[in-house]
């Protein structure tokens, strides 16, 4: 499925972010977004995920065919490693996480509860639950915070195995994973106005 997104104004508390960008993600591809701290790019994940509206523009790309991997790992604390994808899994009518336990090496971790992990243990789990959704696009925030380098390195793994199947990616981040992939720049497009737009988005804080 292809991601497009055309001439996207967006703002954050009300405040503008950003203006006049548009991208194309197809299918089998990755898009990095480079950009200072406060450029936007959370925005614009956030956006593209349907956690926020655009003040402007289009986004075409249904929002269900979406897996988005924000900051938090939103994980569920009292649940072990094995419940947490589970539970995923049977959001997304689906069964099998041994993929996820595999590309994370979290067989040995199955059976801790997920408050239990370290904050690098956290994020390998935070992100193995995107193999379970089945979904073709990812929308990953920083995902490489708090990995070790062979952490990294699966999860650089993983991303090239789901393009390989076709599945595509959307990308904030400052590490260089050894992917081919596009990257975009959004610091021309930062808005230049403080002037407040809209209602605020306090509720997503
Ligand atoms: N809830 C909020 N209310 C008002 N302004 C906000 C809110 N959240 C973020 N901002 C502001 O919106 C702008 C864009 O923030 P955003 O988090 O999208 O940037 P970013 O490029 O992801 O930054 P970083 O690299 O630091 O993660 C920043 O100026 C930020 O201070």
């Amino acid at each position: 499925m292809t991601l497009k997104a055309s001439n996207l104004t967006l703002a954050r508390g009300g405040v503008p972010v950003l203006t006049g960008l548009s991208f194309v993600l197809e299918p089998r591809a990755a898009l990095i977004l480079r950009g200072p701290n406060g450029a936007g790019k959370t925005t614009l994940l956030r956006t593209i995920a349907g956690l926020q509206p655009a003040v402007e523009g289009e986004i075409s790309g249904a929002a269900d065919q979406i897996a988005y991997a924000g900051h938090a790992d939103g994980l569920k604390a009292m649940l072990t490693v094995r419940e947490n994808l589970m539970f995923w899994a049977q959001v997304f009518g689906r069964h099998d996480i041994t993929p996820a336990l595999d590309a994370y090496a979290l067989h040995p971790l199955a059976d801790r509860l997920a408050g239990t992990l370290s904050a690098g243990q956290k994020r390998r789990l935070g992100l193995s639950r995107l193999l379970v959704t089945g979904c073709p696009i990812w929308v990953l925030d920083e995902p490489t915070v708090s990995l070790d380098t062979d952490a990294v390195a699966m999860f650089a793994a993983a991303v090239r195995a789901h393009l390989a199947q076709g599945g595509s990616a959307l990308m904030a981040t400052h590490i260089d994973l050894g992917l081919e992939a596009d990257v975009i720049d959004i610091t021309p497009y930062r808005a230049m106005t403080t002037l407040r737009v809209g209602a605020s988005d306090e509720a997503f804080l």
